[in-house]
């Protein structure tokens, strides 16, 4: 059986270039820019006062001086500075050439047209043309757009940009045994919980899911439900991964044309992952059991809708210590669902007992996956282990 970081590279060569779309900067959020935006002008255009107060010349200090004008923003001043003088001036307006200093209200003694600075600070109260970036300046994070971000490409007068189309992600659950929520299970019927959340996990991620019709336990059933999926850019089935007589994910997606990049990994849970290509887009078959799935979704699923986007994977590690003994581990690298709680430096983690892969409040109660390489050797209490945030 290949590793999980093996597996993760081969799932991530399923990602073709992303392909671009147009939209207006408003609409952006979330998204990833596949060209820099690029500013269109200077910010701010020219000196800017960034206090209400008196814009005045450093020579002249403390005054009295004459207030021979005003500025405020959209209306500048349009004369320029005679010694002895200053001019009113409100946050966001142009200096006018020639001042140096802007000195806040606050700080200024006014009778009638005349004023003398009480205090003086260090302060020039004076944006400097060009200080957040100029004209030409080129901007494109290595992660989803922010609403900071879009402020940023909207004040660089740049209202239309260019992001990766949204993946489509088709989410096929099967089995005889499952019902949509909100119906009355029969005797041996369950709820379909993991296309819910692994549809969520496809959307945190930046795709655009569609949840198909459950499938039933038969071969017919399941070609009906991929010709469904005709168009996606990936198919994320669900169950019947392993090896039992109604496990026919392997069996029909083989004959639909599937060119298998794995099957089964050295992981825990989730061993009966499998990885392909299918017609232009990629497959993954999740295996049933609900935190497999949602574990599986979260390592391969979710870094392979960023790489559709262009975005990095984003599975870094994090550091924690433990707050109890384990014991050694299997062959298998380990993801168990743990609590974290504030400690000292680093964060405190503490697994579950029970890691069960069927019991999902365990794993909603749960802040982070513990990550236990193969052949881990036992571990104390303060050890220091890595985990991945949930
Ligand atoms: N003889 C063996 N049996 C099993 C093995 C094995 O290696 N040999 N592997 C176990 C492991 S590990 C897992 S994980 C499961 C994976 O099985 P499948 O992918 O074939 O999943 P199913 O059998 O279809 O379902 C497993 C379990 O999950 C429930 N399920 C399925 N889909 C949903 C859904 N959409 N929502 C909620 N719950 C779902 C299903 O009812 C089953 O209880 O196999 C082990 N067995
Ligand atoms: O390894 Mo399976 O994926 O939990 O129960």
């Amino acid at each position: 059986m290949i590793s999980v970081e093996e597996a993760l590279a081969l799932v991530l060569a399923l990602a073709g270039s992303p392909e671009p779309e147009e939209i207006a900067v408003q609409d952006g959020l979330g998204r990833a820019l596949i060209a820099p935006a690029v500013a269109r002008l200077t910010q701010p255009p020219f000196d800017a006062s960034a206090m209400d107060g008196y814009a005045l010349r450093s020579d002249d200090l403390p005054g009295p001086l004459a207030v021979i004008g005003t500025a405020a923003a959209g209306v500048p001043y349009a004369g320029e500075a005679l010694p002895g003088t200053a001019i009113r001036i409100y946050t966001g307006a142009p200096v006018p050439t020639g001042y140096d200093r802007v000195v806040m209200q606050e700080h200024v003694t006014r009778d009638g047209d005349r004023i003398t600075v009480a205090q003086r600070s260090p302060n020039l109260n004076i944006r400097a043309r060009g200080n957040d970036f100029a004209e030409g300046t080129e901007f494109r994070p290595a992660r989803p757009l922010r609403a900071s971000d879009l402020a940023l490409i909207a004040a660089m007068n740049v209202p239309r940009i260019s992001v990766a189309r949204r993946p489509r992600v088709a989410v096929l659950a099967g089995g005889d045994e499952l019902v949509r929520p909100g119906q009355i299970p029969a005797s041996g019927q369950i709820i379909s919980s993991n296309d819910i959340a692994i549809a969520a996990l496809a959307r945190e991620a930046g795709a655009e899911p569609i949840i198909l019709p459950l499938a039933r336990d038969t071969e017919e059933s399941l070609r009906e439900r991929f010709a469904e999926a005709e168009g996606a850019d990936l198919i994320v089935t669900i169950g019947g991964a392993s090896v039992g007589d109604h496990d026919l994910i392997a069996k029909v997606s083989a004959e639909l044309g599937m060119e298998r990049a794995f099957y089964k990994l050295a992981m825990r849970p989730g061993k009966p992952l499998m990885a392909g290509r299918m017609g232009r887009g990629a497959m993954l078959g999740l295996p049933g059991n609900p935190v497999s799935a949602i574990v599986c979704a979260r390592l391969f699923m979710q870094p392979l809708i960023r790489a559709m986007q262009g975005l990095p994977a984003g599975s870094e590690l994090s550091q924690a210590v433990l707050a109890q003994d384990i014991p050694p581990e299997g062959d298998r690298q380990h993801y168990l669902r743990a609590r974290l709680s504030p400690g000292e430096t680093l964060p405190v983690i503490a697994p579950y007992q029970d890691q069960d892969s069927a019991r999902l409040r365990l794993l909603a109660e749960s802040d982070a996956l513990l990550v236990r390489p193969p052949k881990d050797p036992a571990k104390r209490a303060g050890d220091l282990v890595s985990f991945l945030p949930l």
